[in-house]
C-alpha cells in the first residue's frame, strides 16, 4: 500500500458518515440530507437535534417527548459544584466544562455498554445537562450563585437565561436558538474528529467529548469567536478596526473568524445567517456600531487577503449584543455542537475501526555499534 502525507490531513476523508458533508460544489452544509441554513431558518435547536440523533425531523409528538427527556435531565449531580469551586482562580470557562463533562463519566454505571440504546441516553443526559454544566461551572468560578434551570422555558431560553439570570425577548430567544442550530454539526473539524479518534478504542462518550472540548478551545476552532470580541473591543471604531487588521496581517499575523480549512474562497454561509442576525440586534437596540465594523473588516479581509468570515466572527458580535459573557462564546458553542459530536461517537462506536495513521519519519537513525564506549 503506497503511504502519502498531508500535513495537517489536508484532503484526507477521514470516515464513512451518514451525519453531514459539506457540498463545496453544491454551497450546502448537508444535515441527514437537508441543507443547514434552510433548516436554521425554519427549525429549531431540538429539531436538529432529534435530527442528527433519529434521523428524522420531529413530529410534534417526536418533540414532546425529546422536551420531556432533555427536562428530566436539566439538573445534574450537585458534586460537580463542588468540584468546580476546588479549581484554581483564572481557570478557563472551556476548562471548567472540560471538567464538568470528564467528572460525569463516574455517575454512569453502564460505562462500559456502549450499545447504541445506552449511548442514546447518554446523549440525553448530556444534552440536558449542558446548559447546566456550561452556565453553573462559569457561575462557580466567577463568584457567582448557582442558577437553578427552569423548565417551564424551551431548551434555548433555559440556556439563555441559566447563563444571564434574565429570560430573553422572544427576538433574542430566537436569535440565540438559531445560532444553536448553526454551531450543531459541521462534517468533520478537529473536535469532531479528535471525539471520534478517542471512541474508536472503545472508549466512552464522556471521555471522547471531553477531548472534544480540548480540542474546541484552541483558537485554530471553536476560541476564535472569543478571541473576534476581543479584537473588536479593543479596537472600539471602524477606523480602529480597519487600520488594527492592516496591521496585523502586515506581521502575518493571524486573523481569528477569517478562513476555513473547507471554505478558504468563500464565506462560511452560516456566517452570513448570523451577520443577518446582527443586524436585526443592532436595529432593535438602536446601536449598529458593531455591525459597521464587523462589514468594515469583512472589506479588509477579502481585499487585503482574500479571505472571507468564518461563522465565529459573526456569531461573536451577535452573542455579545445578547449579553453573553465573552468567556462563555466557546463554551455555547460546545454546548451546541454537543449533539453533533454525540452522534459522530454513536456513528463510530455502530462501526468501528481503530485510528491507527502513520507517519513519515524524517529523524535520523543510528546503529548502536558505532557508539564508541
Ligand atoms: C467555527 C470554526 O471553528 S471556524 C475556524 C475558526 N478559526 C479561526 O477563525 C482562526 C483563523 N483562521 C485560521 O487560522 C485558518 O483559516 C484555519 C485554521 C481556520 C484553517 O487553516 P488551514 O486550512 O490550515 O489554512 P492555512 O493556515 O494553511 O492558511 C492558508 C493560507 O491562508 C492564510 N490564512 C488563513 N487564515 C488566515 C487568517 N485567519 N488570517 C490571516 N491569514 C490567514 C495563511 O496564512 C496561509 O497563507 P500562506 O499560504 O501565505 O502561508
Ligand atoms: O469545520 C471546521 O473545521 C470548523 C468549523 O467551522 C466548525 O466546527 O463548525
Amino acid at each position: 500500500m503506497e503511504l502519502t502525507y498531508s500535513p495537517g490531513l489536508d484532503g484526507v476523508i477521514a470516515a464513512e458518515t451518514k451525519l453531514s458533508f459539506l457540498d463545496v460544489v453544491g454551497s450546502q452544509i448537508v444535515i441527514r440530507g437537508y441543507d443547514l441554513i434552510e433548516l436554521s431558518q425554519r427549525y429549531s435547536y431540538l429539531d436538529i437535534v432529534h435530527l442528527l440523533l433519529h434521523g428524522n425531523l420531529p413530529t410534534t409528538e417526536q418533540q414532546a417527548d425529546l422536551q420531556d427527556k432533555l427536562k428530566e435531565n436539566y439538573h445534574v449531580p450537585q458534586e460537580l459544584f463542588q468540584i468546580f469551586n476546588l479549581l484554581p482562580n483564572g481557570t478557563h470557562a472551556m476548562d471548567g466544562l472540560r471538567t464538568g463533562i470528564s467528572a460525569l463519566a463516574g455517575y454512569d454505571q453502564h460505562i462500559n455498554d456502549r450499545s447504541t440504546e445506552k449511548n442514546v441516553t447518554r446523549a440525553y443526559r448530556l444534552l440536558g445537562g449542558m446548559p447546566n454544566i456550561v452556565a453553573n461551572s462559569y457561575r462557580v468560578l466567577n463568584g457567582q450563585e448557582v442558577v437553578e434551570p427552569d423548565s417551564e422555558l424551551s431548551y434555548s431560553a433555559n440556556f439563555y437565561y441559566m447563563i444571564t439570570g434574565r429570560k430573553p425577548t422572544p427576538l433574542e430567544e430566537e436569535i440565540f436558538d438559531q445560532s444553536l442550530v448553526l454551531y450543531s454539526e459541521h462534517e468533520m473539524p478537529n473536535s469532531t474528529f479528535a471525539a471520534r479518534v478517542i471512541a474508536s478504542t472503545q472508549s466512552d462518550l464522556y471521555g471522547a467529548l471531553t477531548g472534544a472540548v480540548a480540542s474546541l478551545k484552541g483558537n485554530l476552532h471553536g476560541g476564535a469567536n472569543e478571541a473576534v470580541m476581543y479584537m473588536l473591543l479593543e479596537a472600539k471604531t471602524v477606523e480602529g478596526f480597519e487600520a488594527m487588521l492592516k496591521n496585523k496581517l502586515k506581521n502575518k499575523e493571524k486573523i481569528m473568524g477569517f478562513g476555513h480549512r473547507v471554505y478558504m474562497k468563500k464565506m462560511d454561509p452560516r456566517a452570513q445567517i448570523m451577520k443577518e442576525a446582527l443586524y436585526k440586534l443592532c436595529l432593535e437596540q438602536g446601536d449598529d456600531r458593531l455591525y459597521h465594523m464587523c462589514e468594515a473588516g469583512e472589506k479588509v479581509m477579502v481585499e487585503e487577503k482574500g479571505l472571507y468570515p468564518n461563522l465565529d466572527y459573526y456569531a461573536a458580535p451577535v452573542y455579545y449584543m445578547l449579553g453573553l459573557p465573552i468567556e462563555l462564546y466557546t463554551p455555547i458553542f460546545f454546548g451546541s455542537r454537543t449533539i453533533g459530536l454525540c452522534a459522530h461517537v454513536i456513528e463510530q462506536h455502530d462501526n468501528n475501526r481503530l485510528f491507527r495513521p502513520r507517519v513519515h519519519y524524517i529523524g535520523e537513525r543510528h546503529n548502536l555499534e558505532e557508539l564508541s564506549v
